[in-house]
């Protein structure tokens, strides 16, 4: 059941406390609530997602973004490799956390991604061969709201129809748009072929997207795991508003530490209570608000808490370090075209037309996100050794870069109809933190992402944008382009690294800040179980733990973290 005041609660002990009702906690209260005997609470900062339209209808994901009551509202510090500006960093304050407010794109990254993941834990349990199942516990594939024959846009024989989560692919909302984009693969098939699935664990070439939409209707981890046949389990409680501050009641089991329950407050300024879990606490917090609960509860660099005063009960370096986020930059052209999502933002009639559709049947252009399909490009290694760079990403079936393609612009005001690309570094080399400079768990943390500070991030940005500059270059495009919104033809690298340098912002993929290291590492926030180093019946389940971001979006492997993560715990507790 779902609460809103902690004075409705049925009591404050459980087995399990998960911190966070986000994309990773909802899955893990589902999992571990299975088990009739276990009792789980969830404490959720944000607000409750039961009618919220922007998260149900995809096309309103833009109004998320903007400042509001869903949101944490994060900025950046300055960012030196963005020329010092600051870009916003959101994270989601709704049940659901950003599986509620995000772009709903798909996508599991590469096999190299989680074989490193493997490798660098020393735990083959984290491989691509033996997460696979996991991802298809977390699918349920579903048809397209228009239901057209879906042959050659994807590989059914890698998802599954029995999962909690919905994936779909789109209705052809965008069919003038749609078919230059598949006959640039026809027209240039060497440098953008053709790809029918790209969660085949060998993200190359250019398909079709999938996104977390069911029904016409955003899926997320409130409306999928915590969904009525679940949230009615009688050992399932959720308390929104509730902010945890801190972990209480430290002790120590076996040489390591442990926390009785955590505190939390509903709304800043309000009463303190305590939770308390006989079995285990779980941060789901994400990547800014684990690292926040692990500061304030003393967990974290003795030197950094000592200076803020918090007594130090677990000494931590690694806490809040490691923070990875891909930076994205947009290019964009006007188009000889009405079908475009331009033409519905800046037309009442045709707006309120399409509402009434997605009204009446959750179809149309409001029963998807803006973007059609995604490109996924791997540069050969010769480009990096003769500049003298290491290759970050993950192994040679990685892309180290996403062209997504929008038959509209989001980024740059423009009247004109146009479509745009988005350009994502998708393994950057760049590293940043999460910190914290208040002893106030309700003042936000200080975010800093790092962006573009190693330059071969830059240097894959720029030959992004040669690529793409190339891509329309294809035949297919030259009536339907009228010109670039920003002409980079023929630039010189100074040009195009200024562009990048001025215009990139966050993909909001933020991760790595518990960081999971091989057990005996000297560096890592929690082991490749996923239990703080150091502690007992303390564990993160988030994207905080990513090690290194996948070649992609993070929702679908922050899910399959947490299927995976929820199963160590009932193995733990059988
Ligand atoms: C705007 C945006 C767009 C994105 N688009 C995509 C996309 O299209 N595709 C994709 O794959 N990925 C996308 N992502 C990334 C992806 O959604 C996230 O990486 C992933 O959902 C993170 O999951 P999480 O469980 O780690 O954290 P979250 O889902 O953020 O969950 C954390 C939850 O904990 C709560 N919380 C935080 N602190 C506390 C506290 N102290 N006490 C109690 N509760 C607390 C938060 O309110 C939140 O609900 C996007 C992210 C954002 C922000």
């Amino acid at each position: 059941k779902i609460y809103e005041d902690v004075a409705q609660l049925p009591g404050l002990s459980y087995d399990f406390v998960i911190v966070g009702g986000g994309t990773a906690g909802n899955v893990v209260a589902n999992r571990i609530s299975e088990n009739p005997k276990f009792s789980v609470l969830v404490l959720e900062a944000g607000v409750s997602n039961e009618g919220v339209i922007d998260s149900i209808v995809p096309f309103f994901v833009e109004d998320l973004l903007q400042p509001n009551i869903y949101e944490w509202n994060y900025t950046t510090v300055p960012q030196p490799g963005l020329n010092g500006r600051n870009v916003a960093n959101p994270r989601a304050h709704i049940l659901g956390g950003c599986s509620a407010h995000n772009g709903m794109v798909y996508t599991r990254g590469s096999a190299d991604d989680y074989n490193r993941f493997a490798a660098v834990t020393g735990d083959a349990g984290w491989s691509w061969d033996r997460l696979f199942p996991y991802f298809l516990k977390n699918e349920r594939w579903t048809p397209p709201v228009d239901h057209h024959d879906t042959r050659g846009e994807y590989n059914p024989a890698l998802h599954s129809t029995t999962g909690i989560n919905s994936v779909s692919l789109s209705a052809l909302n965008w069919p003038i748009f749609s078919q230059h984009v598949i006959e640039t693969t026809q027209e240039l098939p060497d440098e953008w072929p053709f790809l029918l699935d790209m969660n085949s664990g060998k993200p190359l070439g250019l398909g079709w997207q999938q996104s977390t939409i069911g029904g016409g209707m955003r899926s997320t981890s409130a409306t999928s795991y915590l969904g009525p046949e679940f949230i009615n389990r009688p050992n399932l409680h959720v308390l929104l508003h509730a902010q945890v501050s801190k972990l209480v009641d430290p002790g120590s089991e076996n040489g390591k530490l442990t926390f009785g329950g955590v505190q939390f407050a509903q709304g800043s300024g309000g009463a303190f209570f305590t939770a308390k879990a006989a079995k285990e606490i779980i941060l789901s917090a994400g990547s800014v608000g684990t690292v926040s609960v692990l500061f304030h509860s003393g967990i974290g660099d003795q030197a950094a808490l000592t200076a803020l005063g918090i007594p130090t009960l677990l000494n931590l370096p690694s806490v809040g370090q490691n923070a990875t986020d891909q930076p994205v930059f947009h290019l964009g052209w006007t188009v000889n075209s009405t079908q475009t999502l331009n033409a519905i933002t800046q037309n009442t009639t045709l707006f309120n037309e399409d509402y009434a559709q997605w009204n009446r049947s959750h179809t149309g252009p409001f029963s998807a996100g803006g973007t059609t399909h995604l490109a996924w490009v791997r540069l050969d290694a010769q480009t990096f050794a003769s500049n003298n760079f290491t290759d970050p990403s993950a192994g040679p079936n990685s892309p180290h870069i996403e062209v997504s393609f929008a038959p509209g612009n989001f980024v740059t005001p423009t009247s004109s109809n146009s479509i745009s690309t988005g350009i994502v570094v998708l393994s950057p080399a760049s590293r940043g933190s999460v910190t914290i400079n208040s002893s106030n768990p309700f003042d936000s943390p200080v975010i800093d992402v790092g962006f573009l500070e190693s330059e071969v991030d830059v240097f894959i940005g720029r030959e992004a944008i040669k690529k793409v500059l190339g891509l329309f270059k294809a035949p297919t495009w030259q009536d339907y382009l009228i010109a670039p919104i920003t002409d980079l033809e023929d630039m010189s690298d100074d040009v195009l690294d200024e562009y990048i340098r001025n215009t990139a912002v966050s993909a909001f993929h933020l991760s790595g800040t518990a960081a999971m290291s091989a057990e005996n590492a000297g560096y890592g926030v929690v082991d490749p179980d996923l239990i703080v180093k150091g502690a007992s019946r303390l564990r993160i389940i988030d994207a905080s733990v990513f090690p290194f971001v996948t070649s992609g979006h993070t929702q679908a492997p922050t899910y399959v973290i947490a299927e995976r993560g929820a199963d160590l715990v009932k193995e733990t507790w059988k």
